[in-house]
């Protein structure tokens, strides 16, 4: 019965370790199960995938030639307006050169010479009375008609007369700077295209010479604006740049660089001219490259304060001398390899008002008359121009020399003549108005109509 039980006891517990076996390897069992169902999922997606990709492969492989074929069509397409932009950059450069040579003609057209007239306005009340200025021709602003003092005949009959003036274009008070700048814009691109410019401003103190030439929106930094504006544009067509500006006084006959204080111990300049080239360069003055406009507003302000102002009895801040702002453009093209150099001389002159007038005495009364004297020798050599003279006195007066390629040849000259709108300035400018007719009666260059001037009587009354 023992052994018996022993034996049951072995069975039992062999049986137990079977039934722990088995259960074991059915979680094995399971566990694989689960395994093969997700390995075949995995094999199903491959397989798919594989299906897809085989699909794909064939798909190409049907497709290569024609899109090798397209490939190539690409290709001779890309050539072909690579080809044709090639030939629209050289086109869009021989056709610079072509409207550089229409527009000087057209330049030429108008005339080497223009003058142009602006009227200021009146600033206060307390400026006085208004002179009787009338603008006629609202359409095409060529005149202005000015009624000048009253004259008594001989017969005792007081009456006054309206004197009519034409000149290229008349600017009345109301009209911005802006709206000058567009009228001498082309004058800008000529210097651009490499000829000398010359932009002077003429007329009697306070009648808005520094306003048009130099304030913070005239002439000079519209002008630099306006270049780099053209020198950017130009690259396309392969045109690169230089701007250099120099900034001078003519003050009694002599030349001073308003870009050197005073304090620097200035050294004397000297005016040198190159035939060959018709440039002319200064000796001994800053000249400064203007790669940014900025740089522009701080030379003005620099020449502002080293330029000379005395005063006198027509006008406190009355500037007594010239200032010349000269600009010098030399552009490069790399694909034509053509060069040209202009030079861009905008001119601030001195009050034009008479000796008598200005009061003047002393040192004032000298510089009066050195202005006076460079004043006449501006006429003198315009005269001349105009009359085809052998001889152009340029060397008569440093303005007239420093600026001797600007003037005439084929260099274009235009000239503003500034007018006070008040009546007690009337007398100064009837004379501005027909020293500036003179001017514009001169014709130098291509044939340009002249005008004369007519004078009408009416009643004082
Ligand atoms: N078109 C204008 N619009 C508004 N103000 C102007 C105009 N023209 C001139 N002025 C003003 O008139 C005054 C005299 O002008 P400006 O100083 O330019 O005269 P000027 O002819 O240069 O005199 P000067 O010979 O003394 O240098 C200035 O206060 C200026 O701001």
């Amino acid at each position: 019965m023992v052994e018996k039980d022993r034996e049951l006891q072995n069975m039992r517990s062999q049986l137990e370790a079977l039934q722990s076996d088995l259960d074991r390897e059915q979680t094995i069992k399971g566990k694989l199960q689960l395994q093969i169902a997700e390995m075949s999922t995995t094999n199903m997606t491959l397989e798919d995938r594989s299906r897809a990709l085989r699909a794909q492969i064939d798909f190409l492989e049907s497709d290569s030639k024609q899109q090798s074929d397209s490939f190539a069509d690409m290709e001779a397409r890309l050539q072909e307006a690579l080809r044709s932009a090639e030939e629209a950059h050289q086109k869009l450069i021989k056709e610079e050169t072509e409207r550089r040579i229409l527009f000087n003609k057209y330049q030429e057209l108008k005339g080497n010479i223009r003058v142009m007239c602006r009227v200021r306005p009146v600033l206060d009340p307390s400026e006085g009375g208004e002179a009787k200025i009338m603008f006629p021709d609202l359409k095409t602003s060529t005149q202005i008609d000015v009624t000048g003092p009253e004259e008594k005949s001989s017969l005792g009959i007081a009456s006054r007369k309206v004197v009519p003036f034409e000149f290229d274009r008349v600017f009345s008070p109301s009209v911005h700077n802006q709206e000058v700048f567009g009228e001498i814009s082309q004058l800008v691109q000529s210097a651009l295209d490499g000829y000398n410019v010359c932009i002077f401003c003429y007329g009697q103190t306070g009648s808005g010479k520094t306003y048009t030439m130099s304030s913070a929106d005239g002439m000079i930094p519209r002008a630099t604006h306006m270049i780099y504006d053209t020198i950017t544009k130009l690259k396309e067509k392969s045109w690169t740049y230089t701007m250099e500006g120099s900034f001078v006084e003519v003050y009694n006959e002599e030349l001073n660089d308003l870009l050197t204080p005073a304090v620097d111990g200035k050294r004397k300049l000297e005016i040198r001219h190159d035939d060959a080239r018709k440039q002319t360069t200064v000796l001994n003055c800053k000249s400064v490259a203007l790669d940014s406009a900025d740089k522009v507003e701080i030379m003005l302000r620099q020449a502002q304060n080293n330029r000379s102002v005395a005063a006198t009895k027509a006008n406190e801040r009355s500037s007594r001398s010239h200032s010349v702002f000269i600009l010098k453009l030399v552009g490069e093209n790399s694909a034509t390899l053509e060069r040209c150099e202009g030079t861009l001389n905008l001119v601030d002159l001195a009050g034009s008002e008479r000796l008598k007038h200005s009061g003047a005495e002393g040192d004032r009364m000298k510089e009066t008359q050195s202005i006076n004297k460079s004043l006449a020798c501006l006429g003198d050599v315009i005269e001349a121009l105009g009359r085809g003279s052998s001889h152009i006195p340029y060397r008569n007066s440093k303005l007239t020399h420093l600026l001797q390629y600007s003037l005439g040849g084929n260099s274009k000259t235009l000239m503003f003549v500034m007018v006070s709108p008040l009546e007690a300035h009337l007398k100064e400018t009837l004379t501005s108005l027909r020293f500036a007719t003179k001017v514009h009666n001169t014709h130098i260059g291509t044939a340009k109509s002249t005008k004369k001037t007519r004078e009408r009587v009416s009643d004082s009354s």
